[in-house]
């Protein structure tokens, strides 16, 4: 009796999973053996796929070990090569070693054979441009453009600083209440309510409070970020399936997200329209462009509702990246700091020096803006740890880099681990020490500017670098300038096993609870 012979006398509920698992065991060998012939003939070392399921470092993902585990161990276990190729499932990747390459892929070579990661479904032209990954260079290029406004820091100078301290002192009023009564504060909620809320309010026009009540936007955001297994799942489902039309439900960025999205902004332009107030918003620049191609020629393809829309959306999802990058990097400066009341006082120290110069009392846009330590650590956390620390970019071109003979085929995935880097003593001195002074421009060689990627690197870096950095300096400076923080839920500094399983990026699973004690108090 043959395979198939034995196979259909099972009961059908037994035969059918038997068969289907075992034509995707058939399918997977296909598709290993064809790319690993490729690698060879590319002069690519590869790491064979373990029992024709990918490689077996990734199989503990998304129950017991972040995503940057996996990528990590490879990454230590291949110190000998700039880089190193191996499947995560079904899915082909190149692991770039070495910043002289990266830098190459990422930004010296980009324009001419790359872009970036995730493939958008197929004939989805929103998302597509919201995330910003259009097959012509010139409507990315032409998007950035556009949005440029909103990525200057000169945006919060004057009035719309107010808006900030506003968020400031909803803060302080809620530190306050706590304290009084005896409790810890929840920093990755005190930082999202900050971050979200100014946003919100400054960007398009909501009136949020995240401390009274939970907003319509923070809702969405937090429901669209928070880590879990459909999360996982879909992302994993949009590399491996790159770019072909899925279920929605598999889908990173449902149908639902979009319309949300879509309402939101709509309703917003609208009531502008009708009130015809000007704010120097992300909204009075939707209505701005909607205008510009009402008097142009429309694009045949996309009607102009949704290139404007996929502008509106691309900006608030940060190619993905931008929302849950903030508070993330504000949580984890926080704990540090709480484990090093000396960099605290550096920085309170710094505040005060600081007012003095702009002859000032409060935390104003300035002061917040020249608050050169606290971006210190900043920049240092964001090295121990890169929220997104997978960047990726996908060959549109055969691509040979210069120097060496490994050959890229068009459609290659390409992935850096940022995490690894950040932590290999090759570029950074004694790695896992939280030490803001290696930022220090005094202190910083090529070496360690070419191996930091916290926000990326070459023509899609990150553009909101800036605003993040001075929305963080002005939670944290108005923190620490009255406070001491001390841990209480974290009393030594977080490592790969407090990462969340089922995020892709670096997250931490527990809240981080710390107690604040105003330095009125412990002056006496
Ligand atoms: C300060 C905290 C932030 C960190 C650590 C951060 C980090 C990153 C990283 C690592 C990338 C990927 C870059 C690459 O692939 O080379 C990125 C992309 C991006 N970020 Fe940020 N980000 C932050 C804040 C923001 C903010 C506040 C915004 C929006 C106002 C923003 C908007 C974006 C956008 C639009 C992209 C996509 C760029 C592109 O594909 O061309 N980011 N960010």
């Amino acid at each position: 009796m043959d395979f198939l012979e034995i196979l259909f006398s099972l009961p059908p509920l037994l035969y059918t999973p038997l068969l289907v698992g075992s034509l995707c065991l058939v399918f997977n060998y296909l598709v290993y053996s064809r790319r690993v012939a490729q690698w060879r003939k590319s002069n690519i070392p590869f790491l064979s796929p373990s029992f024709l399921i990918g490689h077996k470092y990734f199989w503990g993902v998304g129950s017991n070990s972040a995503t940057v585990v996996p990528l990590d161990r490879i990454y230590r276990e291949n110190k000998d090569k700039d880089l190193v190729a191996f499947f995560i499932a079904t899915m082909p990747v190149v692991l770039l070693r070495k910043p002289a390459l990266i830098k190459q892929i990422f930004a010296k070579n980009f324009d001419e054979a790359f872009k970036t990661g995730f493939a958008a479904p197929h004939n989805n032209k929103v998302v597509e441009l919201m995330l910003g990954q259009s097959p012509f260079k010139s409507v990315w290029k032409a998007q950035r453009s556009a949005l440029s406004p909103m990525f200057a820091t000169a945006r919060f100078d004057g009035e719309e600083f107010a808006k900030i301290r506003n968020q400031i002192a909803h803060m302080s009023t809620h530190v306050e209440k706590a304290r009084l009564h005896g409790k810890p504060i929840d920093i990755k909620k005190m930082a999202m309510n900050f971050f979200l809320d100014s946003i919100s309010n400054s960007f398009l026009d909501l009136n949020d409070n995240s401390y009274e009540k939970e907003g319509e936007f923070r809702k969405f955001v937090k429901n669209f970020i928070e880590p879990g297994w459909d999360k996982l799942l879909s992302v994993f489902a949009q590399m491996h399936l790159q770019g072909m039309p899925t279920l929605d439900s598999l889908q990173f960025i449902t149908q639902k997200h979009i319309e949300y999205m879509k309402t939101l902004l709509q309703r917003q332009m609208k009531q502008r329209s009708q009130t015809g107030d000007q704010r120097n918003d992300l909204i009075d620049l939707l209505i701005r462009l909607k205008e510009q191609d009402q008097n142009g020629k429309l694009d045949s393809e996309m009607d102009m509702t949704n290139k404007t829309m996929g502008l509106g959306l691309s900006f608030l999802l940060g190619g993905l990246k931008g929302l849950g990058t903030v508070d993330i990097l504000i949580s984890f400066t926080v704990h540090l700091l709480s484990l090093h009341p000396e960099h605290q006082e550096r920085i309170r120290q710094e505040v005060e020096e600081v007012m003095k110069e702009h002859n000032t009392t409060e935390i104003t846009y300035e002061v917040a803006r020249d608050l050169h330590f606290l971006q210190q650590c900043l920049r240092e956390t964001a090295r121990l740890y890169p929220n997104t620390s997978a960047l990726t970019r996908e060959c549109t071109e055969d691509f040979t880099p210069a120097g060496t003979d490994y050959h890229f085929k068009k459609g290659e995935l390409i992935i850096v681990d940022s995490y690894s880097i950040h932590r290999d003593p090759e570029y950074f001195e004694n790695p896992d020490k939280f030490d803001p002074d290696r930022f220090n421009p005094e202190n910083r060689d090529s070496k360690s500017v070419d191996a930091f990627l916290g926000f990326g690197k070459g023509p899609r870096k990150c553009p909101g670098s800036n605003v993040g950095l001075l929305l963080a300096s002005t939670l944290i400076g108005s923190l620490v300038h009255k406070h001491e923080v001390r841990p209480r839920s974290h009393t030594k500094q977080m490592d790969a096993h407090d990462f969340h399983p089922r995020s892709f990026g670096i997250v931490h699973k527990d809240d981080v609870l710390v107690d604040v004690v105003p330095r009125e108090i412990l002056a006496y």
